[in-house]
């Protein structure tokens, strides 16, 4: 399949200045993986075998169209997991998650693809093969050039295979879900949570209680605490069920007793994990149902976090029907989704750029984890210096001259 990408590229999208859209399973927030005029839809389903797996390594080498969900149950079979989890896990592919960087769930414990991506096969615009699918934990030869096609989106080369860092599957997961009186309390909560459960932690989530209104209206699913101003679900994945389970009654004792927390329940086995999880994973579906969603990926020092949410409900008045936050409050990441009957124009004029001055003026990001696509392009300016946007700009015109890769994403046009 990378020979036909390969030749397809040589004597077809190159020579031909025929422009492609790589797409995985379509499954972006920012319109990174649709055509915008007459791009040549370039997809990686049928690229979907595994390729190795090394069990005392725990390294994983397959091609980009796996599914990650299918790459997860193979690895469990094996007493592995993948290092990333997300709502989409179902139909996305691997090669989308690495070209867009995803972050998702299980970023607080097992860190960035940047950093469990060990190596990348690439095809390039001209329609040779980038081939760094090295499976070795350290390599300082020279520039490490995966690095540039991971969040890339697509735009300076295609990802046809990649080599990535599995951890042990955990012996025993815990869940909690508490409910929470403000938010300086969820603060307050995780300071705590990261020095009593430390090691053991693996996902710190939120969500407001409008969020919590949609799930249960929407896709019926039922709150299994007392109403709460926040929500939040915490997860232990460690290797001890007995140690970690002490630990967790431990935490959660303390941030009862002191009124941090108001009310919670807590899921050992694999069914009601399940259940809790559901409603934090399924708002973005959720979301759908309450109509029109302007949808925001920001990153903040976590304090100001849920500021912005407030800030932006005071300025949109009666205009909104929802103005929602959650995500992951565990890597300062906020997801603001804003619902309205209908698209409208003069509500959007009142969101942008009001959110971006905001995210900007507290240094955060515009885009914590889903790119920048064709819906956020325009911004980057918001994050990034323009000396920045200039060097991104001067790599894409070196390794796509012609503007064949995923044109019109990313980056605002250099002329
Ligand atoms: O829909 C969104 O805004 C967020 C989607 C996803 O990143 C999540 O964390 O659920
Ligand atoms: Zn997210």
């Amino acid at each position: 399949m990378t020979m036909c990408t390969c030749v397809w590229f040589k004597q077809y999208s190159n020579e031909r200045n025929l422009a492609v859209n790589p797409q995985g399973g379509n499954t972006g927030l920012v319109g990174g993986s649709v055509p915008v005029f007459d791009e040549i839809i370039l997809s990686t389903a049928l690229m979907n075998q595994v390729i190795s797996f090394d069990s005392v390594s725990g390294i994983l080498v397959c091609q980009a169209g796996c599914i990650l969900e299918n790459l997860n149950r193979y690895l469990e079979e094996l007493d592995f997991i993948m290092p990333l989890d997300l709502g989409a896990k179902g139909s996305c592919h691997i090669g989308g998650n690495v070209a867009t960087n995803a972050g998702g769930l299980r970023l607080l414990r097992y860190g960035s693809l940047r950093g469990t991506v060990l190596g990348l096969e690439v095809v390039l615009a001209n329609g040779s093969v980038l081939n760094c699918l090295a499976s070795l934990r350290k390599d300082n030869t020279g520039y490490d050039l995966k690095q540039l096609f991971i969040g890339s989106e697509g735009t300076l080369g295609v990802i046809t295979a990649v080599c990535i860092l599995c951890p042990r599957k955990p012996m025993a997961v815990n869940l909690a879900f508490l409910g929470c009186q403000s938010f300086s309390q969820i603060l307050e909560t995780f300071t705590t949570c990261k020095r009593m459960l430390g090691e053991i932690l693996s996902a710190y989530e939120f969500m407001d209680d409008r969020c919590m209104k949609l799930v249960v209206s929407h896709l019926k699913l039922s709150n299994p605490v007392t109403e709460s101003p926040f929500f939040i679900l915490i997860e232990t994945s460690g290797s001890n069920s007995t140690h970690d389970q002490e630990k967790l009654n431990n935490f959660l004792e303390c941030v009862m007793a002191s009124g941090l927390v108001t009310d919670g329940t807590v899921a050992t086995d694999d069914k009601k994990i399940k259940t809790l999880w559901a409603l934090r994973e399924r708002i973005t579906e959720a979301l759908t149902y309450d109509g029109y969603v302007f949808k925001y990926d920001i990153s903040l020092p976590v304090e100001k976090l849920y500021d912005l949410v407030i800030d932006t409900r005071v300025r949109l008045g009666r205009s909104a029907k929802n103005v929602v936050g959650y995500g992951h409050l565990g890597d300062g990441n906020l997801h603001l989704n804003i619902t309205a009957e209908s698209y409208s124009h003069s509500l959007l004029d009142a969101i942008e750029p009001f959110v971006y001055e905001w995210t900007a003026k507290y240094s955060g990001s515009i885009s914590a984890e889903h790119g920048l696509g064709f819906k956020k392009k325009h911004y980057i300016q918001y994050s990034k210096p323009w000396e920045a946007v200039l060097l991104m700009q001067q790599f894409k015109a070196m390794l796509d001259p012609k503007g064949i890769l995923n044109p019109y994403k990313t980056l605002p046009s250099s002329s």
